[in-house]
């Protein structure tokens, strides 16, 4: 098992109930899964906690055996920085970096960067023409198929991906949905991608539903 889940509950300081309460999930290599529930039921709090963003009370959440109770900040960032990534509804692209350098921005942190395996992810996603661009001249669509790719250029083993689609029109959503799905699969990552979108969970291989911070 690629990402395993196991009993996990969180409270935030000062909230009455947990966010999440006793939440397992599994995740296999290579498999895609739609994380979907009510506005405030969990769902972000949850893909941070699996991208080792932040802390949770009980429970283990563990990648590739890798025990995150165990990590202090420097592996959780290290986590971050290899075998995980994440892309995000708003696309946070580093405004003083042409595209090109923010697709390599995340591999060269991480010391890996692949100069050829960039070169193909920016020709997948119909980027080669903007390569010296800055992010605030591309349009929404253009700007997630970059952080896309920046994700994807460490070679994650686990793609986390908060509503990628959620600023985008429809015709748009759908096809950097597509593109994203079809590099997941050439790379054999692991998706866990939150939508409130049916349609969009029906596209991805299994489907979880949070209610209250908890999987019923
Ligand atoms: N940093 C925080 N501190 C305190 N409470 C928080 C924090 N982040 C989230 N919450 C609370 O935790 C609950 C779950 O939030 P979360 O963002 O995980 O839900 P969500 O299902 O992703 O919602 P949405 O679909 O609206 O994005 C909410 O009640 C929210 O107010």
């Amino acid at each position: 098992m690629l990402l395993e889940i196991d009993n996990v509950s969180k409270r935030y300081p000062g909230a009455e109930r947990p966010v999440l309460d006793a939440v397992s999930l599994a995740l296999d290599a290579g498999e895609t899964l739609a994380l979907t529930g009510e506005s405030g039921s969990g769902k972000s709090t949850l893909l941070h906690l699996a991208g080792a963003l932040d802390h949770f009370e009980t429970g283990e959440i563990r990648l590739d055996g890798l025990a995150y109770s165990t990590l202090n900040d420097a592996g959780r960032a290290m986590v971050r920085r290899g075998p995980v990534a994440l892309v995000f509804q708003q696309f946070n692209l580093i405004p003083s970096l042409t595209v090109a350098q923010n697709l390599a921005f995340h591999a060269r942190l991480g010391g890996r960067h692949d100069p050829a395996w960039v070169s193909h992810l920016a020709t997948r996603l119909g980027l080669d023409t903007l390569l010296s661009r800055y992010p605030e001249t591309l349009s929404g669509g253009q700007q997630q198929r970059v952080a896309i790719g920046r994700a994807l250029a460490l070679r994650p083993r686990l793609l986390l991906a908060d509503e990628p689609t959620g600023n985008l029109d429809e015709t748009t959503g759908d096809a950097v949905l597509a593109l994203m799905l079809d590099l997941v699969a050439e790379t054999g990552a692991a998706l866990l991608l939150v939508t409130h979108s049916d349609r969009i969970a029906a596209s991805l291989g299994r489907r979880v539903h949070l209610t209250n911070g908890a999987i019923r």
